[in-house]
């Protein structure tokens, strides 16, 4: 029989970034209103695959810091757009429920711009533009100074009885 070998495997976490936000940001508490829902993307605050931060400005919009670590890797050297797509749906998602809306989100239609680049911070920003019936209609960007890297448009719809 082969012997079992025990392998010790070492996960080496990159350094510290800098998620702080703009001036004018209040941290937003996101944890504290939808807890576990945030646990894909936001469950690692130092691990190596997404970090995160969320914010409302002074006109209660949501924005996030996000860096986007080498766990979320699809090209060489850049995101994976399921990885895009997955901050878009917890940040625009958020943002419906941030505004008071208790949702899951029905429709996530993401344009990616450019190819974003690994351990980069950039900024999630949102707005949520209409709210009829169930249907809550949340728009936002991912960018970094003057590079949009990604764009969407999320359908939300609220669920009954919460
Ligand atoms: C927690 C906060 C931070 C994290 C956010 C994370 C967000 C998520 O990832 S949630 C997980 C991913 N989403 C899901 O798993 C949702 C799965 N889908 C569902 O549960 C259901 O389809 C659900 C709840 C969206 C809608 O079902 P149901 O409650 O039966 O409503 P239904 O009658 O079909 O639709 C209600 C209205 O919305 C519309 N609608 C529903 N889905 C869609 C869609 N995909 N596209 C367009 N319209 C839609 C319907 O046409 C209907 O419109 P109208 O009232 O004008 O007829």
């Amino acid at each position: 029989m082969p012997k079992t070998k025990t392998e010790r495997v070492t996960i080496s976490l990159c350094p510290p970034v800098d998620l702080g936000g703009e001036p004018g940001w209040i941290p937003f508490d996101a944890p504290s209103l939808v807890g576990e829902s945030l646990r894909f993307v936001s469950g690692e605050p130092d691990g190596n695959r997404f970090r995160a931060r969320y914010y409302r400005d002074a006109e209660q919009h949501l924005h996030a810091r996000i860096w986007f670590g080498p766990e979320t890797e699809g090209p060489p050297g850049h995101a994976h757009g399921g990885a895009v797509a997955a901050v878009m749906d917890e940040a625009l998602g958020l943002a419906a429920w941030a505004a008071g809306y208790p949702i899951v989100v029905g429709n996530l239609n993401v344009s990616f711009r450019n190819m974003l680049p690994l351990q980069k911070v950039v900024t999630v920003e949102s707005r949520v533009i209409s709210a009829e019936g169930r249907k809550v209609m949340v728009h936002g960007r991912i960018f970094s100074g003057e590079t949009v890297y990604a764009e969407a448009e999320c359908l939300c719809i609220t669920i009954p009885g919460k």
